[in-house]
């Protein structure tokens, strides 16, 4: 798969690293991935959450920060954690509500910092959706929340799965599967199609990125007998966007589009909902999977898993996600920074 070709150039100002859900397994990763800093060339972080859940679930130290200035000067030898709220008491698996709301409140700060220039980006680590909507939360994830506080509309930030293997856009995200066939539109995938394009060629370096477009139904469609979402939304999505100048074919069958050979002939696939999208990614590259939103003004960056409440705080979480996610985020910001 195509690969940035961005020299190691330091980047101006450290990452922010939102620590998720304190009752997650977001704090773990997140030291692990301090751990490795330099074993496995990490840009500089720091950490915004309550720092105690990161004392919850490790020993390794930790510096207490003002302000994202003082991160640089900190990272070499201690984890630098932005307090930006008390999470209360913390039990590592079992979430609260104060813990949700230390969760929006340092995503929120986190946006802040990249959008002034005080952070390169964001790393975003996992949420929990349920506890967040319980707080009030009104937006399906954070992708949608970033875009907005970017000003960005919600057609416009794409969110991309990527991993060693593969690339994928769910058009469609966080909706019930029933209501996915009436929110598909040709406007709505053109939309993704372009912003996907774009960031390929903006964050990725891949000049003229192929895409794929899955088909909705079983062997897409078969020209209308199994379905009419590819005859009357994808294919013609698909006739605009090729008059767009893009290099893009499609509906492709589903079922037969993940395999090695086929992954070959593309750089992003394009597929219609969230499950059809995030299953061969997470089947392919579970520990190295980064979800990257595309269209933001910023850089941002999560890991691919969500807060595994099942293992927090037992010491086996993998932090691989979370570190190629640090890695995409300093490609993507050097990219920018040299391209544009
Ligand atoms: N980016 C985000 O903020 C995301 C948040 N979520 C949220 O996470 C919560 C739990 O979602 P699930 O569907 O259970 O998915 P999950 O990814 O948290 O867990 C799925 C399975 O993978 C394991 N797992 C996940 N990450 C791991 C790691 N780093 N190392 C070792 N094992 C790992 C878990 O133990 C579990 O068996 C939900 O509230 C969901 O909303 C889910 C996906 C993304
Ligand atoms: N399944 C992917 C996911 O939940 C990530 O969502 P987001 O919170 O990053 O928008």
């Amino acid at each position: 798969m195509p690969s940035l070709n961005i020299t190691d150039a330091p980047l101006p100002v450290p990452f922010a690293v939102s620590l998720g859900d304190p009752a997650g397994i977001g704090s773990e990763i997140v030291a692990k991935s301090w751990v490795m800093r330099e074993a496995r060339g990490l840009p500089p972080f720091f950490a915004v959450g309550d720092p105690a859940s990161l004392r919850a679930v490790w020993l390794g130290p930790i510096q207490p920060i003002a302000a994202p200035e003082e991160a640089a000067g900190v990272f070499a030898s201690a984890l630098p954690c932005l307090q930006v709220a008390d999470a209360g008491p913390i039990t590592p698996g079992s979430p609260t509500i104060d813990g949700a709301r230390t969760a929006l409140e340092a995503l929120e700060v986190s946006v802040g910092l990249a959008r002034s220039g005080s952070a390169a980006g964001i790393v975003t680590a996992p949420v929990g959706k349920e506890q967040l909507y319980s707080v009030g939360f009104t937006h399906p994830g954070q992708t949608e929340f970033i875009a907005e506080r970017c000003g960005v509309a919600p057609h416009n930030a794409v969110m991309m799965l990527a991993g060693p293997s593969l690339r994928v856009v769910p058009i469609t995200i966080h909706i019930p599967l029933a209501e996915v066939s009436a929110a598909l539109s040709i406007d709505l995938i053109r939309a993704r199609a372009l912003t996907t394009a774009k960031g390929l060629q903006r964050s990725f370096g891949i000049a003229r990125p192929r895409l794929v477009v899955a088909g909705l139904n079983p062997h897409a469609g078969e020209n209308g007998a199994l379905g009419r979402e590819e005859i009357d939304v994808i294919r013609p999505a698909i006739a605009l966007l090729q008059e767009d100048g893009l290099d893009i074919v499609g509906p492709l069958a589903a079922d037969a589009m993940f395999h090695a050979r086929a992954r070959e002939n593309y750089d992003a696939a394009l597929c219609m909902y969230h499950d059809q999208a995030l299953i061969p990614i997470k089947t392919l590259n579970f520990d190295e999977g980064v979800n990257m939103t595309l269209g933001l003004p910023i850089v941002r960056t999560s890991p691919d898993h969500g807060t595994a409440f099942g293992i927090a705080g037992k010491d086996v979480a993998n932090p691989g996600a979370m570190i190629a996610a640090l890695k995409m985020a300093a490609e993507s910001a050097r990219a920018r920074l040299a391209h544009g």
